[in-house]
């Protein structure tokens, strides 16, 4: 029989589980393993002899490997994989113990786990971890939900294996039940957003100035240096300067122009949708990435009118001012993109009863995560001088930001449109921008619209009260009671 010599387990040994579990043990934890094929776990034993792992191959040994209460972090695929491996956990496990889901579970799914599995007296607690491979290793951010009680057991641990940004671990509690998987689900919404626009940015450089990938690197890895330092600016620069071993090729141009995705740049979507908040931005990374996988479309697509972007090659004369153009409209559709993700955040917070510190967010994001960036400290920033601030955007770093880059960016984004370059994320961010700003919309006339058809009602700018127009008949307004 095994013994209790385990402080903590870790299920899932693929890339995530695998990396994290090396982490744990080199911040002072022995950490039992289990996977479900016996392969992977005899593999990370042989493979890190340094790391003493308690390997085990069934989930009652597992169980008895863990000294009480038990913690054991879940790392396998999202989905029927979650379940099927709490379904064992909670068999071996005993009231007190803490199950916790680190993958990339839907937050619904971790609400429902969450209630299921506190009947039985055991915690649950779902935790959003980013930073990839390299992050599960050196320093994740770690964004966990859950109750007030398993955070204080868990707390010194996500401590000890997070990255560290400005002194302060990247992780906190971010409220009850499914809160920390619904924040990670926006930080990959945000993901998608900020790559779809820094390749927009490539796409315009590299036909507006006819600059090879690699000197589009040293165009990446230059702003890298300024406002928009960020790990994916930085890993942007890498992939244009690789070249295909192959062919001799930019590797950018041997890669297949079809963008894949798991799914929770639409569940970000889908959700802002539920709860009414425009997450424009967003919304159009998602939309990116299916547009560029509908082959059958794209080809039927071909020949179609319009401005062929070959014949608009090299149309910047002036190719560092371009440059710096499509550097301001970047760092300008950056901070729409964020304004977004945290109303969405402030909106499930409300809608779920969650006390979502949007502050503490952006300091967890600030290291450890795809989306690390110098950007997230004035977001923190923001977030400290008001903590109940509206519209993120709207904060005096933030405006004085938009205020500089609005003629670039509104050249850009017609320049682009005049080219035929698509330029979604770009495009909608400013259309977001302007609409905010607008002293009057056109809503005013859908309002009229609704009325006329359904009987919808609308509301007036000169007094208060409910009004409908007669549209059939005489057209006079009369007030609902
Ligand atoms: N990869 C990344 O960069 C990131 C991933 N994540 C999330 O972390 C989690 C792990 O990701 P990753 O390491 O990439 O691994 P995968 O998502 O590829 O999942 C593979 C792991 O899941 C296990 N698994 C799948 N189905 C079952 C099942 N029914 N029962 C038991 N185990 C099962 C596999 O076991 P077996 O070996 O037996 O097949 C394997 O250990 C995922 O939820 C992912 O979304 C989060 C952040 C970043
Ligand atoms: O969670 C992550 C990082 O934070 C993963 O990298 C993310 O799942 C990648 O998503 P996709 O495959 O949809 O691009």
């Amino acid at each position: 029989m095994t013994e209790p010599v385990a402080d903590i387990g870790v299920v899932g040994l693929a890339v995530m589980g695998s990396n994290l579990a090396r982490n744990l043990a080199r911040n002072g934890n022995k950490v039992a393993i289990f996977n479900r094929s016996p392969e992977k776990t005899e593999h990370l034993v042989v493979e890190h002899p340094e790391a003493e792992f308690v390997p085990t191959f069934t989930y009652e040994e597992f169980a008895a490997s863990l000294a009480r209460p038990r913690t054991a972090i879940i790392m396998v695929k999202a989905g029927a994989g979650t379940d099927a491996v709490i379904d064992e956990l909670v068999r071996v496990f005993e009231p007190g113990d803490i199950i916790v889901d680190g993958g990339n579970a839907h937050f619904p799914d971790t609400i429902r786990r969450e209630k299921a599995v506190r009947e039985t007296g055991i915690n649950f607690v779902g935790a959003g971890i980013s930073g990839g491979e390299e992050g599960a290793l050196n320093g994740p951010s770690i964004m966990p939900g859950g109750s007030d009680e398993a955070w204080v057991t868990l707390g010194p641990i996500l401590r000890s294996i997070a990255a560290i940004a400005e002194g302060e671990p990247c992780v906190t509690h971010i409220g009850h039940d499914g809160a920390g998987h619904f924040v990670k689900m926006v930080h990959n919404g945000i993901e998608y957003a900020d790559m779809q626009l820094i390749a927009e940015a490539y796409d315009l450089i590299r036909r507006g100035t006819g600059k090879t990938p690699a000197q589009i690197a040293d165009v990446f890895a230059e702003w890298n240096t300024g406002e928009l330092e960020s790990y994916l600016v930085e890993i942007t620069a890498e992939v244009l300067r690789q070249n295909d071993a192959a062919t001799g090729e930019a590797l950018v141009d041997v890669i297949l122009d079809e963008a894949g995705a798991k799914g929770t740049g639409a569940w970000t979507v889908q959700t802002a949708l539920d709860l009414g908040v425009p997450a424009s931005g967003i919304a159009e990374a998602v939309f990116a990435r299916s547009l560029s996988s509908q082959r059958g479309q794209r080809d039927a697509a071909v020949g179609l009118p319009g401005p062929a972007p070959a014949e608009h090659e090299g149309f910047a004369h002036d190719a560092e001012t371009f440059v710096e153009q499509v550097r301001l409209a970047l760092y300008a559709s950056k901070i729409v993109a964020y304004s977004q993700g945290f109303d969405i955040i402030r909106a499930g917070a409300a809608a779920y009863d969650w006390a979502i510190d949007l502050g503490a967010v952006s300091k967890i994001w600030r290291g450890g995560c795809i989306i690390r960036a110098q950007f997230l400290n004035r977001i923190a920033d923001a977030y400290a001088a008001q903590p109940d601030l509206p519209l993120l955007l709207a904060a005096p770093y933030f405006a004085e930001a938009l205020g500089r880059a609005q003629d670039a960016w509104r050249e850009v984004v017609t320049v682009a449109a005049a080219s035929g370059i698509p330029a979604p994320a770009f495009a909608s961010s400013l259309a977001y921008y302007d609409g905010l700003r607008a002293d009057r919309l056109p809503a005013a006339l859908v309002q009229g619209q609704r009325d006329f058809f359904g009987a919808h009602t609308y509301r007036r700018v000169d007094r208060p009260g409910v009004f409908h127009t007669e549209w059939s008949g005489d057209r006079s307004e009369t007030q609902e009671s």
